[in-house]
């Protein structure tokens, strides 16, 4: 029955299925016997794209990764919310406005012997650029953040989506990892205007180093970073053995993996460790960094992951039906990413999508097979299933992590 309604109708791209009742969906759809509809809010604008489209080590993916999820026809089941880039005093609420000055002084300044030692200290230089335009990129895509956080916040969605955000190096007063701003932390810290305790989860292929150092000494945040983890891997942080300071002892999550990782081990180790901190920690809104270069065929060739366990990862954390904060981050092999956000946006929406990508203006990025899917390498997956038992029994059974407290409403709300 539901093979006749994959009619096609005029307003949605000929791929884009119907749901159960014939409509092609839209936020105005009753949907009988699906899921409850969550509202999902989208930020874009063409301003935003364009200026997102200047990260450097990522170009024109913003646009890229846009134009397969409009050709798929789901901005029609998602409420499209323009950002505006953060402002100073914004990204101050977490950056030190020392090193914020410093950025923007250099950013502006097109001396290629700018890099004194302030610069060094801020970590701007040849592995963190300062050139021109990345302040105002990176304040965009931290506003895309913010704006998705205050959707959340408003009650206005139960799920927003920033795909240009996610970066997760940036620390309080230095640049990291081609990460210059930390919106997810500004976006949490948002959050917490409103949440209690917000859970920070990353799946990207990195450790989540900066977003861990700004709550490591609180209880209400807790971070959980999936990733690689192996001598002289970027960050090189992110071991078992790192659960948080102080306050925050136990409220720190790391989930060390080894090479080739593939989406099996990869959502077995999800779905066990998320488990368990959903009962000792009981968020009461989430973000999800979905960096997407743990993608197999990604340049950074270390997992060989597909879209499928990171959609599956996502699926998951909208079985917990509260706030959830969807960024992107990491994601090098560009139509793969546009892939995976793609997918995951399908999800989100709980559209279902052919595997045919449709027409578009980036279509022949996409070729040969130009199929939403891709194929795992055949990479051997190295996280033997000793490994996997061990990090998950590790994390199940240590007494110190997440001391399961009776969360009793605290008007106290700061630690
Ligand atoms: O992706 C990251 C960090 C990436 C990074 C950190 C530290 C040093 C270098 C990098 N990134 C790269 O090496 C990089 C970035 C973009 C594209 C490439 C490519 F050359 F592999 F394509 C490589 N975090 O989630
Ligand atoms: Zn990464």
């Amino acid at each position: 029955e539901e093979n006749d309604q994959n009619v096609l109708h005029k307003d949605a791209s000929p791929v884009y299925q119907t749901d159960v009742n014939g409509d092609t969906g839209g936020s105005n759809t009753i949907r009988k016997g699906l899921l409850p509809e969550k509202k999902v809010v989208y930020v874009c604008s063409a301003d935003f794209l364009s200026e997102c489209d200047r990260i450097a080590k990522v170009p024109f993916r913003a646009s890229i990764t846009h134009a397969v999820i409009e050709a798929y026809g789901l901005l029609s089941r998602m409420s499209v919310v323009p950002p505006k880039p953060a402002t100073f005093e914004e990204i101050c609420h977490f950056h030190s406005t020392d090193y914020i000055e410093c950025l923007q002084r250099l950013c502006q300044d097109d001396d290629p012997d700018k890099y004194d030692e302030e610069a060094e200290e801020f970590g701007l230089g040849y592995d963190c650029p300062a050139d021109e335009g990345v302040y105002d990129s990176a304040s965009w895509a931290a506003g895309g953040t913010l704006t998705a956080a205050e959707q959340l916040v408003s009650g206005q969605c139960s799920v927003a989506i920033n795909w240009a955000g996610g970066w997760h190096h940036a620390k309080r007063d230095s640049a990291a990892g081609f990460c210059y701003i930390n919106d997810i932390v500004l976006g949490i810290l948002k959050l917490r205007t409103k949440y209690d305790r917000v859970l920070y989860v990353d799946i990207d292929l990195h450790h989540g180093d900066g977003v861990e150092d700004a709550f490591c000494a609180t209880s209400k945040v807790m971070t959980v970073s999936f990733h690689k983890y192996s001598p002289g891997f970027f960050p090189g942080t992110g071991n078992l053995s790192d659960t948080g300071i102080g306050k925050g002892a136990g409220y720190t999550v790391n989930v060390p993996l080894n090479e080739g990782c593939q989406d099996e081990n990869f959502y077995r180790v999800f779905e066990k460790v998320m488990d368990i901190v959903k009962i000792k920690f009981d968020p009461e809104a989430v973000v999800c960094q979905c960096g997407a270069d743990g993608l197999a065929g990604d340049p950074m060739d270390s997992f060989n992951l597909t879209t499928l366990s990171l959609a599956k990862c996502v699926q998951y954390l909208l079985t917990w039906n509260i706030p959830l904060l969807l960024l992107g981050g990491g994601g090098y092999h560009i139509p793969n990413t546009a892939r995976c956000w793609t997918h995951i946006t399908s999800v989100v929406t709980g559209t279902k999508l052919s595997s045919d990508i449709p027409e578009h203006r980036y279509f022949t990025l996409y070729g040969p097979d130009y199929d939403l899917m891709i194929s795992p390498g055949n990479r051997a997956d190295t996280n033997t299933p000793s490994h996997i038992k061990n990090v998950i029994a590790q994390i199940s059974d240590r007494p110190d992590l997440f001391v399961c407290k009776i969360h009793i409403k605290q008007n106290v709300s700061e630690d």
